[in-house]
């Protein structure tokens, strides 16, 4: 497959990238981050959950979030939804994009939604359809893509079972999720071979955690199977709360980096995204965990 000339980055950190942090992130700051982050170029933010606050208490103002941001022409605020309720929040939100996220492993999928895999699809159905009726785009994540926290190996043809089931529901986008950070390139080949036999290369994504540092070649492995949309959170940000132990999304500067490296268009600036990481990860009271935002922040501040 020829690498893709153009990638499209999904910054997700306001929602997969805030929601573990144990200490309530003011909504202001929320608002501002993705507001910095459209200003910066990026076609799509995902910017909240409606879900539990009981389950994730650190998304519980996704509405007044949604309110406040100021929207950019043209760039696309995905929200996730698990069911009928987070659908109707996204809806009067004004969200441009609704994600239903399942699983391709059992375990995960009781530990994350609470039901099995099957009744996960059950009630995507109604969301699906009431997505589609309200003319907004739908994503499907398929978490656990390249290995569970619960049950260890998952098998491509588990990924590929829910993606069909994706493609059945009218998704228009896919991401093949390693949610705990487990996958090397050969698997991550093996496993995105499989789902584009079934979906168009087009409309898969790839989302890469960086728990064992794998993200990167991850990518580049995607890009070699023609995937031209990938996930990324600023300065690292993010992990599950249903995935003990595992880190961040790849870090977006190390991405662009790459990615701009490498000849290939993103539309982002990057020198704006390593000041947002260098002005989130102060803000959290931490060291932004991306190695080429800080190498240009420290090049920058010499
Ligand atoms: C799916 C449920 C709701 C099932 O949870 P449940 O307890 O089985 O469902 P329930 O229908 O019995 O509802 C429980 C309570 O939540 C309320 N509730 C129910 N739905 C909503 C809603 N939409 N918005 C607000 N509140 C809601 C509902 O009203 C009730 O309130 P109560 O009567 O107890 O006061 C729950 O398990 C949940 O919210 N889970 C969220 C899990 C989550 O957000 N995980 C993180 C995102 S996934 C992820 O990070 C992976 C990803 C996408 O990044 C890719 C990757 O890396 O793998």
């Amino acid at each position: 497959m020829p690498t893709p000339a153009k990638v499209k980055i999904v910054e997700v950190s306001p929602r997969d990238g805030l929601q573990n942090e144990k200490q309530f992130i003011p909504t202001d700051i929320k608002v501002e981050l993705i507001n910095r982050l459209s200003q910066a170029g990026f076609q799509n933010v995902e910017a909240t959950s409606f879900v539990s606050p009981k389950w994730v208490p650190q998304m519980a103002d996704g509405a007044e979030v949604m309110a406040a941001i100021q929207r950019k022409p043209g760039t696309i605020y995905s929200v996730l939804a698990p069911n009928m309720r987070g659908f109707d929040g996204a809806l009067a939100a004004g969200a441009d994009e609704v994600v239903i996220f399942g699983a391709a492993s059992e375990a995960f999928s009781q530990k994350n939604i609470n039901c099995s895999i099957a009744e996960s699809i059950a009630r995507f159905e109604p969301v699906a359809e009431a997505v589609k009726a309200a003319g907004l785009r739908l994503r499907g994540s398929i978490s656990c893509a390249l290995g569970c926290p619960y049950q260890g190996e998952v098998d491509p043809s588990a990924v590929v079972d829910v993606a069909r089931r994706y493609l059945e529901l009218g998704c228009d986008e896919i991401d093949v999720a390693d949610t705990i950070g487990v996958g090397t390139p050969a698997r991550v080949e093996r496993v995105m071979k499989a789902v584009t036999e079934v979906v168009d290369p087009a409309r898969v994504a790839g989302h890469f955690h960086d728990t064992y540092g794998q993200a990167l070649a991850n990518i580049l492995a995607s890009l070699q199977a023609g995937i031209s949309i990938y996930h990324a959170s600023v300065a690292g940000l993010g992990g599950c709360p249903y995935a003990k132990g595992a880190t961040g999304n790849v870090a977006t500067e190390d991405v662009l980096y790459m990615l701009h490296g490498m000849g290939i268009e993103t539309g982002v600036d990057l020198d704006a995204v390593v000041d947002i990481g260098q002005w989130i990860s102060g803000h959290l009271d931490r060291k932004a965990a991306s190695r080429a935002g800080n190498a240009l922040a420290a090049r920058k501040a010499a």
